[in-house]
């Protein structure tokens, strides 16, 4: 997929960030991919690059957005589109299950697990405000009241399948990062995903709703998380990925 894309775009670098998972817990594994993945997006960025990270469990964009906004002139803002099933905004003390991958937007949101505070997300929480949440269908109660609390914004999946994703997708005035977890996506057009939720967007709905953002100047950075290959099923999710790639490394072809 790589080669297809780099020979219409000869500038596409691939760059591996390197996993240590010889530590001895899944915190730490992720706290030091994180550190490494956030030098690696600052880096990019800070040679007026474009940041692509292909992942992944979610838990990534601790890395990839505390990069971002490392690589920024102070103060370093931006919003920040995250398009996803779930909310990811546990934290040790709310989540059912513990997983990592549930606790990025509350750790970079300022309300970190310990063992990734100051690691994974380093430097001052991104504003509440200026993220939004998009196709969420699963969720748990505390989270709901983190997002209250905060001034988070929500788009349910209630409300692109009654308005259509264009209609409720955010277009940012200002600089902007997408962040997209692949189960945001309905699972007949994206299985590739370690947890799949059903009722979600179709795969043509995002890919328009996506190009114009990808095509903005003001968009920094792209992020595709819980990309799960061995789960995917007659290459679907496959063929998504090389579209969204598509779309964001050669913004002004034809689909
Ligand atoms: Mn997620």
């Amino acid at each position: 997929m790589f080669e297809r894309l780099a020979a219409g775009s000869p500038s596409l670098i691939w760059h591996d960030v390197p996993v240590a998972v010889s530590l001895s817990s899944p915190a730490l594994v992720v706290a030091q991919a994180c550190d490494a993945l956030a030098g690696a997006v600052a880096g990019i960025t800070a040679e007026g690059r474009f940041p692509i990270v292909i992942g992944g469990d979610h838990s990534i964009a601790m890395g990839t957005w505390s990069g971002l906004r490392r690589a920024l002139a102070p103060p370093g803002l931006f919003d920040l589109l995250w398009i996803d099933a779930h909310m990811d905004c546990h934290d040790p003390s709310t989540s059912p299950s513990g997983a990592l991958h549930g606790m990025p937007l509350a750790c970079l949101l300022g309300r970190c697990h310990p063992d990734l505070a100051g690691v994974a997300c380093p430097g001052p929480p991104l504003t509440p405000g200026r993220v939004t949440l998009i196709g969420v269908r699963s969720f748990e109660p505390e989270e709901t009241a983190f997002a209250r609390r905060t001034g988070l914004r929500v788009v349910h999946m209630e409300e692109i399948a009654a308005q259509g994703l264009a209609a409720v997708m955010p277009l940012p005035a200002g600089p902007f990062g997408i962040t997209l977890d692949l189960d945001a996506v309905d699972p007949g057009d994206a299985p590739a995903v370690g947890t799949p939720e059903p009722g979600g967007i179709r795969a043509a709905e995002l890919l328009d709703a996506l190009r114009p953002l990808l095509a903005s100047p003001r968009c920094l950075a792209l992020e595709i998380a819980e990309y799960s290959p061995p789960h995917d099923v007659a290459g679907r999710t496959a063929a998504l990925m090389e579209a969204l790639l598509r779309a964001a490394v050669q913004p002004g072809e034809p689909p």
